[in-house]
């Protein structure tokens, strides 16, 4: 009896695992075929004082219209960016007015790249390269032509995730920031000093700083892993991982002669200690302040008092600054940045997440300190 149960058993399982591989088979040609997609949609708001998590957000089904319509591009997506801005983008009022909030059961968008799959838009044709600002998360989708820009993989040696990062917003972040902002003289002698420095806008930024002159380029990061990547692959000559106490004690030995330039991306109880080794006519390059993303303040966030009268004794610039600001210029950005990558005058690093569905997941992580560079999700091979 027990052997006829074991063989009947057998038989049962072979058979059902068989019907199941079909089924599998015959889903993934259905899901092509009927345009079925996945998309990430904001499920929650995290509330303007707390932080964001993974479950912020849900990934679901959709299914695509059948065809594109003029003007209509029909897109594979790579590759997505995740970044701090889209913290924002989560509240109902983003408190910035060149930023839309995100809609609750709706398909959240950012910066992306994808292959062309049909294209009824100007000279996009099957098998371009493009990117967007406003790019769907979702893993296939239909959108107006008119927000893609056609990509030049040739740029990047084929490492198109770098649009994302090194030759991309970050990229010229860090480049405009420095140039625009960081009153950086060859020969000057300055002493630079950058907050978030092992992530995408960081990394960038102190090897910019060194390339435009800066003689001593120190870093401020979450870990001693970061510290040692920047000193050791970065060209970082000293790095302070400011979880470790004592930052002001430590960061006085590493900038004996004070901080000439700033690059902020944090803000927070850190910045008050770096400006307070500010040297006099010094500059800040106020690039972000992620350390104040999850409080309801206002952008950029009081500063204390005493921070303020640092700034104003010293006579230490700290004008707001943008990389939407500098549009005229990225064309010559994006050439320059591509153009030191290919040199190896400017090292990469990113963080890659596999799936849409952990593009949450990246997030959260992000937001937390989880990257090494910039933070990328993979959605689909190239
Ligand atoms: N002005 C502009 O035009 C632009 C500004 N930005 C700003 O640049 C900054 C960096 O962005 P981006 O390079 O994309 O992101 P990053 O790759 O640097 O990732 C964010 C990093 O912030 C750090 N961080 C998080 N919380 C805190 C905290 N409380 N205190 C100190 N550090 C913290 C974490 O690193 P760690 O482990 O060191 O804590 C984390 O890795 C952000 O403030 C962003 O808003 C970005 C693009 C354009
Ligand atoms: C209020 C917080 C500001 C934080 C600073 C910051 O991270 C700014 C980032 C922007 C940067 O200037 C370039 C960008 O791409 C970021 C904003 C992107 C705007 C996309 C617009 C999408 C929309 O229509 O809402």
């Amino acid at each position: 009896m027990t052997i006829l149960w074991k063989v009947l058993n057998n038989y049962l399982e072979k058979e059902l695992f068989g019907l199941f591989l079909k089924w599998a088979e015959w889903r993934s040609a259905a899901v092509v075929v009927m345009g079925i997609i996945q998309r990430a949609v904001l499920h929650s708001r995290p509330g303007k004082n707390s932080e964001p998590v993974a479950e912020n957000f849900c990934v679901e089904e959709a299914s695509l219209a059948d065809g594109i319509t003029d003007g209509q591009v029909k897109v594979r997506t790579l590759y997505l960016s995740v970044d701090p801005y889209m913290r924002c983008r989560m509240n109902e009022d983003t408190g910035a007015d060149y930023l839309l909030p995100w809609k609750l059961g709706e398909a959240a968008d950012g910066g992306g790249i994808g292959v062309v799959e049909e294209s009824k838009y100007g000279s996009f044709t099957a098998g371009d390269t493009v990117c967007s600002f406003n790019w769907p998360w979702q893993t296939r989708a239909i959108v107006e032509g008119k927000i893609l820009q056609k990509l030049h993989p040739e740029l990047v040696g084929g490492h198109l995730s770098y649009f994302l990062g090194a030759v991309g917003m970050p990229g010229l972040t860090a480049l405009f920031g420095v140039k625009e902002k960081g009153h950086v003289t060859l020969g000057a002698g300055q002493t630079m000093v950058v907050s978030g420095a092992a992530g995408a806008c960081g990394s960038l930024a102190g090897q910019i700083g060194r390339l435009e002159g800066c003689s001593r380029v120190v870093g401020i990061s979450g870990s001693d892993e970061k510290c040692s990547i920047l000193v050791s692959e970065l060209g970082f000559d000293a790095a302070v991982n400011y979880k470790g106490g004592n930052l002001a004690q430590k960061l006085h030995e590493c900038c004996p002669a004070g901080v000439d330039v700033y690059f902020d991306n944090v803000g927070g109880d850190v910045s008050d200690i770096v400006i307070s080794q500010m040297n006099q006519n010094s500059h800040v390059i106020l690039c972000g302040q992620i350390s104040q993303y999850n409080k309801d303040v206002p952008y950029p966030p009081p500063l204390p008092s005493r921070t303020e009268a640092a700034l104003r004794d010293k006579n230490i610039t700290r004008d707001r600054f943008l990389v939407l600001w500098y549009a005229d210029k990225h064309e010559a950005g994006i050439l320059q940045l591509s153009q030191w990558v290919r040199e190896g005058k400017l090292k990469v690093r990113e963080t890659v997440t596999k799936g849409l569905e952990n593009i949450g997941a990246a997030f959260q992580s992000m937001m937390k300190g989880g990257n090494i560079g910039k933070q990328i999700v993979l959605v689909s091979e190239e």
